[in-house]
C-alpha cells in the first residue's frame, strides 16, 4: 500500500511553468517560465534554483547528448550553454507568422526534438486559432513539418516500442495517438485514444510511465490524470492544492516521483488567496509507478 504525497517543493510564483525534464546527471529538475523567458534548474539536493534569462518566451527544454540544453525560444530551436548563458538558433519556424510561438516540446527515442506552435495568447486559451504547426527538429539541425491547423501544440510522448507518438492539440480536448516510424520520425493514422471529461478542462503536458500508461496535466482542471491508451479509459485522478497544472515529468530516485509545473497567470486575487502555491514546483510521491529517462537530442 502507498500513499500519495504532494508537496509543493519550490514556491516559484512561475507566470507559466513547463517543460519539466529530470536531469539524472545533477539530480535536478529543470523547467521553463514561458512568458517570464526563464529556463530554471533546480537542485534537488541543495534546493537551490539557478535561472538562464533568454530573448523570447521559452516554451520547453531539453537535454543535449553532447551536454548543455536546446530550448525553443520564441519561434526557435536554440542550443542553450548553461555555463555562459547564451543561446545559440539552429533553426527558425513559422517565419511568415510573426504571432506565434513555440509551446510545448520533448526529444523523441532517436534523438529528434519535436516541438510546435500556437499564436500568442490574448489570454489563456484566448488566441488566433489554427495558426499552429508541429516540427521536428532532426540531429542534423534539419527541420521537418507534419502538419498545420493546430491550436495549442501541447503534450507530447513515445510509446515504450517506440511505434506510437501521443500528441496533444489542447482545444481538440483529444489526447491522439499516431503510428511512428522511429527510423524515419515520421507518422501516421491520427486517431483520438481519450476525449476529456468537462471538469478535467483542457489537456496540457503529458507524459508516458514504465506501464505504456499516459499522464496528463489539466490545465484548469487541477489535477494530473492517468490514462490506459489501448482501452481510453481514465485509470488515476490525483488533484493537486492549484488549478492551472500545465505539465508533468517522471524524476528522483529512478524516476519513481512526478514533477509538476503550473501556471499562476490567469488567477484572479481571490484564487491567488486560495493558492498561494500557484506557479510553484509540485512533487508527487507514492503513485506507485515509474517513469523513463528523457532522450537527449542528438545533434
Ligand atoms: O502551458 C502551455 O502549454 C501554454 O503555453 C499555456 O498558455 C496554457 O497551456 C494554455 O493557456 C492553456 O491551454
Ligand atoms: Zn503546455
Amino acid at each position: 500500500m502507498s500513499y500519495i504525497k504532494i508537496e509543493c517543493v519550490l514556491r516559484e510564483n512561475c507566470r507559466c511553468g513547463e517543460s519539466p525534464v529530470w536531469e539524472e546527471a545533477s539530480n535536478s529538475l529543470l523547467f521553463v517560465d514561458i512568458p517570464a523567458k526563464k529556463v530554471c534548474r533546480w537542485d534537488s539536493l541543495s534546493k537551490r534554483v539557478q535561472q538562464v534569462t533568454v530573448e523570447a518566451p521559452v516554451s520547453s527544454v531539453a537535454l543535449r547528448q553532447g551536454g548543455g540544453y536546446v530550448a525553443t525560444i520564441g519561434t526557435k530551436f536554440c542550443a542553450l550553454n548553461w555555463e555562459d548563458r547564451s543561446a545559440v538558433a539552429l533553426a527558425t519556424v513559422d517565419k511568415d507568422k510573426k504571432n506565434n510561438r513555440f509551446n510545448d516540446g520533448k526529444v523523441d527515442p532517436a534523438g529528434r526534438y519535436f516541438a510546435g506552435t500556437m499564436a500568442e495568447e490574448t489570454a489563456p486559451a484566448v488566441l488566433e486559432r489554427h495558426q499552429g504547426s508541429l516540427y521536428s527538429l532532426f540531429p542534423d539541425h534539419h527541420v521537418e513539418k507534419y502538419f498545420d491547423q493546430v491550436d495549442i501544440s501541447n503534450g507530447l510522448d513515445w510509446s515504450l516500442d517506440h511505434k506510437i507518438f501521443y500528441y496533444i492539440d489542447s482545444l481538440s480536448y483529444s489526447v491522439d495517438a499516431f503510428d511512428y516510424d522511429l527510423q524515419t520520425g515520421k507518422i501516421s493514422n491520427r486517431r483520438s485514444v481519450y476525449k476529456l471529461e468537462k471538469e478535467e478542462q483542457i489537456p496540457d503536458g503529458m507524459c508516458i510511465d514504465t506501464e505504456g500508461k499516459l499522464w496528463v496535466a489539466c490545465y484548469n482542471g487541477g489535477r494530473v490524470i492517468r490514462l490506459d491508451p489501448e482501452t481510453g479509459k481514465r485509470l488515476q485522478t490525483v488533484k493537486l492544492p492549484v488549478v492551472k497544472t500545465t505539465s508533468c515529468c517522471f524524476g528522483g530516485k529512478d524516476y519513481s516521483e512526478m514533477y509538476v509545473t503550473c501556471a499562476r497567470d490567469g488567477t484572479d486575487p481571490e484564487g491567488l488567496l486560495q493558492q498561494p502555491e500557484a506557479g510553484g514546483i509540485f512533487k508527487i510521491t507514492g503513485l506507485g509507478v515509474k517513469g523513463i529517462p528523457p532522450y537527449p537530442y542528438a545533434g
